[in-house]
């Protein structure tokens, strides 16, 4: 089995008084492919911010490739080789397509098999169609598209993506999941929050369920698709 990249192990976090996270104990392994599951309000997005950085923990450790997190600025974090995507895109209006996929590139880790613009163009060929359009001329599946190529022109480690498919009409989303099945396939360590189930159990490896803060089921895929008993429950399908 490949090395734990990520673990977390009791977090908790919250917001000032109101405590969100009550001992989050998660850990994601090279290459896999792991999803953060849960109904709206559970802890998903909390759980995302303290591993960027963006929210102190109050009591736990978040390792990433051994190293602790705990208490490093989210650009530091970032340069380890954390990207995520996050909810609304944030596209920059007036730069190109491909000036966004040069301006953040970088191989910190000098990784072999590095995200080149020509790799990302060929997950994305929409991409490589509207390389010199501005960013506010894009359609939102362009933009969510740009969004994870600019999130892949760091060399990640590992992508996060948070609810990704948000927003974007049925046909746009189908693309989405077809280019992180690619993304899977090519090696990339990735941590999604979505809540379209029934396609996260055909692109992941393993899945994470909060409730209140709290992971109440981890599991494959195929321990995921036979218990729709979970689905009722804890996300609402
Ligand atoms: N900035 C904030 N200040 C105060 N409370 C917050 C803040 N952000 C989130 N919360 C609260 O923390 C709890 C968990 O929210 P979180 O966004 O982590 O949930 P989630 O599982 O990602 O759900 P969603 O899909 O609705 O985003 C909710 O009760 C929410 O109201």
């Amino acid at each position: 089995m490949s090395e734990v990249l990520l673990s977390c192990t009791g977090i908790q976090a919250g917001y000032g008084a109101s405590q969100v996270l009550f001992g989050i104990d998660l850990a994601i392994r090279e290459k896999e492919v792991v999803t953060l599951l849960g109904r709206n309000g559970m802890g998903k997005s909390t759980t995302l911010k303290t591993i960027i950085g963006a929210l102190a923990p109050q009591a736990g450790h978040i390792r990433f490739d051994g190293k602790l997190l705990n208490g490093m600025r989210p650009d530091a974090i970032a340069r380890l080789g954390i990207a995520i995507v996050p909810e609304g895109r944030q596209c920059f209006p007036n730069l190109t397509v491909e000036e966004h996929l040069l301006a953040f590139a970088a191989n910190r880790n000098g990784q072999a098999d590095s995200w080149t613009l020509d790799r990302i163009y060929a997950v994305f060929p929409r991409l490589k169609e509207r390389a010199r359009n501005l960013g506010n001329q894009l359609s939102g599946g362009e933009q969510q598209m740009l969004a994870i190529g600019r999130a892949l022109s760091t060399n990640p480690r590992l992508l996060i993506l948070d609810e990704a498919t948000e927003g974007l009409a049925p046909v746009i989303r189908e693309d989405i999941w077809r280019c992180l099945a690619t993304l899977r396939d090519a090696g990339q360590t990735i941590l999604v929050v979505d809540k379209y189930v029934h396609r996260l159990v055909g692109l992941a490896d393993r899945h994470v369920i909060l409730a209140r803060g709290q992971v109440v089921w981890q599991g494959t895929s195929a321990q995921l698709d036979a218990d729709r008993g979970l689905w009722h429950t804890h996300l609402g399908v």
